[in-house]
């Protein structure tokens, strides 16, 4: 498992296994992998007694408290989720939209200075790094009300991408090794970690987030409506601020850009899908069913393929996709695909994300196919079906995803709005860019051409 984590492939190694054993797979002495949907529900839905295994040590950002995500106890988290939610959810906040089209334009007028081909001259672009500029800014314009400057600068300041990508093979080889995260977090070990300050990488971050919140928390400032604030009037300490603050950037930034890059590669790369979408979005345009730039609501009424060119861009490239989001099995035990499975058991539910978007059990045969139209063809109970396989990408019930909505809004707004101004072909076909995975998806090198559209 270390081996295939360092490689960047564990997420085909646990399909591999899953295609070969069927649903449940011991792959440790305490582990199993899980691929059961109906299973999986049972064990992350809100009533379940399934609780997060230690591993979730590895999403802490700072080593003397824990975020929602690290969080494992379930009294904790309920009540941590209480003062979180409204926030994620926009109750109280100005409405997220208006953060996500000061960056989408931010991101268009980067493009229009500096990236649009004439002729044979021409820049390219890395979609790599301007999907995760874009955010970077995209998310401080919602959470903090201003963007990070990211795409302002078009360059990873202070290496805040370029230090996690390096550092994230490390922490998923080891998180292997369980004990070694509780160790890690331990003086003097907890000095290798990234503190809020680092002059670079997610340490940089973390500073820039905390003096963001100091900034907020003085009495003198005036309260703004967004996330910061609505965590702050929901009762969030200093302490809890900075951790889920800081989380916030680990959790949201990387899994957006790889949804909207890799949706785009997959466009770019499946001529017939990227012409229907961009057809649909002129024809919107055309009868005046779209808006500039369009709206959250706009997309999901009027662009039926856009849907599910979403949907399918989640599905056969699921952002998070190696991470094993060990679950431990409750007191009593449990039973599952008919094995009797003791108390403590650790199910890794998240390493069943690319196994099953990628099972030709549920898809068929063409599962590795990038095929928008499956959405549109399939029959209600069938659309269900396929939606509760790809919803894992979200994990799901009390363990659920609280970015959805954020998630769903940026590639409802980002996508039709670089389709309906440019059109995207890779300067390499043959190796469109350096792919592994990581948890996160380490991407690099995704260059590609940009042209105006006529018209
Ligand atoms: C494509 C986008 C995204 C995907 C695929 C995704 C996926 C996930 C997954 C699989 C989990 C873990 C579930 C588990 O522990 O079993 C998770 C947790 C989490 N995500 Fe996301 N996420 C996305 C975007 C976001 C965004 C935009 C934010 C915030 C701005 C966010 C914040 C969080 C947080 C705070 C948690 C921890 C929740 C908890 O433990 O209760 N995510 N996400």
């Amino acid at each position: 498992m270390t081996y295939w984590s360092f490689e960047g492939r564990i997420h085909e190694h646990w399909k591999d296994l899953a295609e070969e054993y069927g649903p449940l797979v011991r792959i440790g002495p305490n582990e199993v992998l899980c691929t059961d949907g109906e299973v999986l529900r049972r064990i992350l839905a809100v009533r379940s007694a399934y609780r997060k295994d230690d591993w979730y040590m590895a999403g802490r950002t700072h080593s003397d408290h824990d975020n929602i995500l690290s969080m494992r106890d379930k009294e904790l988290r309920k009540e941590r989720k209480k003062k979180i939610m409204p926030a994620y959810i926009g109750k109280g906040t100005d409405d997220f939209e208006d953060g996500i089209n000061r960056s989408i334009a931010a991101w268009i007028d980067l493009i229009e200075r500096k990236y649009v081909a004439t002729g044979p001259d021409f820049r390219p672009l890395d979609l790599a790094m301007h999907t995760h500029y874009y955010s970077l800014d995209s998310l401080g314009e919602v959470a903090y009300s201003r963007p990070l400057g990211y795409l302002a600068a078009d360059r990873d300041v202070n290496d805040v991408i370029a230090i996690p990508k390096k550092a994230l093979p490390l922490m998923i080889g080891f998180g292997n090794y369980t004990p070694l995260y509780r160790l890690l977090h331990k003086w003097p070990f907890n000095y290798v970690l990234p503190r809020s300050g680092d002059q670079a990488g997610l340490g940089a971050i973390l500073g820039i987030s905390s003096a963001l919140i100091e900034e907020r928390l003085r009495p003198e400032s005036k309260p703004q409506r967004d996330m910061l604030q609505s965590f702050i009037t929901n009762g969030l300490t200093r302490d809890e601020l900075n951790v889920e603050v800081g989380l916030q950037f680990v959790a949201g930034t990387d899994s957006i850009a790889s949804a909207i890059r890799m949706t785009l590669l997959f466009l770019i790369n499946t001529p017939s899908a990227y012409r229907k979408l961009q057809s649909e979005i002129d024809a919107a345009i055309a009868s005046n069913l779209i808006s500039s730039p369009i709206t959250n609501a706009e997309a999901t009424q009027s662009l039926p393929y856009l849907q599910a060119v979403i949907r399918e861009g989640l599905r056969v490239f699921p952002p998070i996709a190696s991470a094993l989001a060990y679950k431990n099995v409750p007191a009593g035990g449990d039973v599952i695909a008919g094995y009797e499975l003791p108390a403590g058991t650790r199910v890794a539910t998240g390493a069943a994300i690319y196994a099953m978007c990628r099972s030709k059990e549920i898809w068929g045969p063409d599962a590795d196919v990038f095929r928008p139209e499956r959405w549109l063809e399939a029959d209600e109970e069938e659309l269900a079906a396929m939606g509760k396989a790809a919803g894992l990408n979200f994990g799901g019930g009390q363990f659920e995803c609280p970015g959805r909505v954020l998630t769903f809004m940026n590639l409802n707004k980002v996508i039709p709005e670089l389709l309906r101004r440019y059109d995207f072909t890779v300067v390499n076909p043959v190796r469109p860019a350096r792919i592994r995975g990581a948890m996160m998806w380490l991407v690099e090198d995704m260059w590609v051409r940009v042209e105006k559209r006529q018209g």
